[in-house]
């Protein structure tokens, strides 16, 4: 169910689904059981997004102290290949991501801990993306990192001219210029 990742700190969750003839049930959060496998909370505010084309990409995003955020995303209409970038300065994984497909079909959730760039890229039409922040909105606090930044090399499903973003996130900084906001910890 909880599986970390190449980098150890993120981690995909993929909860149990009980399947009968009238459809599906499954537990998306169970606190105890979650901290016990490293997503530690308290999880205070919920966000829900809707992208209406594939080839959306929201992100690199982050919060910086003092309201740093994690994150437990997951994708519940359509599909979405879901992005953490480790920005920790110090971290052996530095400048690296993990990606993994989250979608309503496979019921999957990505945990991206404080430390870490998030985005996500559609890869329907209508994906809704649902996840849990351990911070509040801050939006002095909101920074990002650029999604298209080729020391970060992310192999998005769509090029950086046909991807649909805001005009915010077209003009983040690349990785070489930005403050170390975090610190890598073992
Ligand atoms: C994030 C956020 C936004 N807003 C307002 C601010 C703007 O007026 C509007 C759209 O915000 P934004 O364009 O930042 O939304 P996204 O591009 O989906 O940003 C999110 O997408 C990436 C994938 C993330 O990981 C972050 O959670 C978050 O940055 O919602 C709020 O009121 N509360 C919030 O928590």
């Amino acid at each position: 169910m909880f599986e970390p990742q190449a980098i150890p700190d993120v981690i995909l969750v993929t909860p149990k689904r009980y399947e009968d003839a009238r459809g599906y049930f499954e537990e998306t959060f169970h606190a105890a059981r979650y901290e016990k496998a490293g997503i530690v909370g308290p999880f205070v505010q919920d966000n829900h997004s809707l992208s209406r084309r594939r080839g959306v990409i929201r992100g690199l995003h982050f919060q910086i102290p003092p309201q740093p955020q994690a994150k437990l995303v997951r994708c519940t209409r359509g599909a979405i290949l879901d992005v953490a970038v480790d920005i920790r300065v110090g971290s052996p994984t530095f400048g690296k991501y993990v990606a993994a497909e989250l979608s309503a079909a496979n019921g999957r959730q990505l945990f991206v801990p404080v430390g870490f760039a998030h985005g996500f890229c559609t890869l329907e039409p209508d994906a809704e993306v649902q996840y849990k922040v351990t911070g509040y909105y801050a939006p002095d606090c909101d920074k990002g990192l650029a999604f298209d930044d080729p020391a970060l090399a992310i192999d998005w499903p769509v090029g950086p001219e046909a991807a649909i973003l805001s005009d915010k996130d077209r003009g983040w900084p690349r990785l070489d210029a930005l403050p170390a906001y975090f610190r890598y910890e073992s």
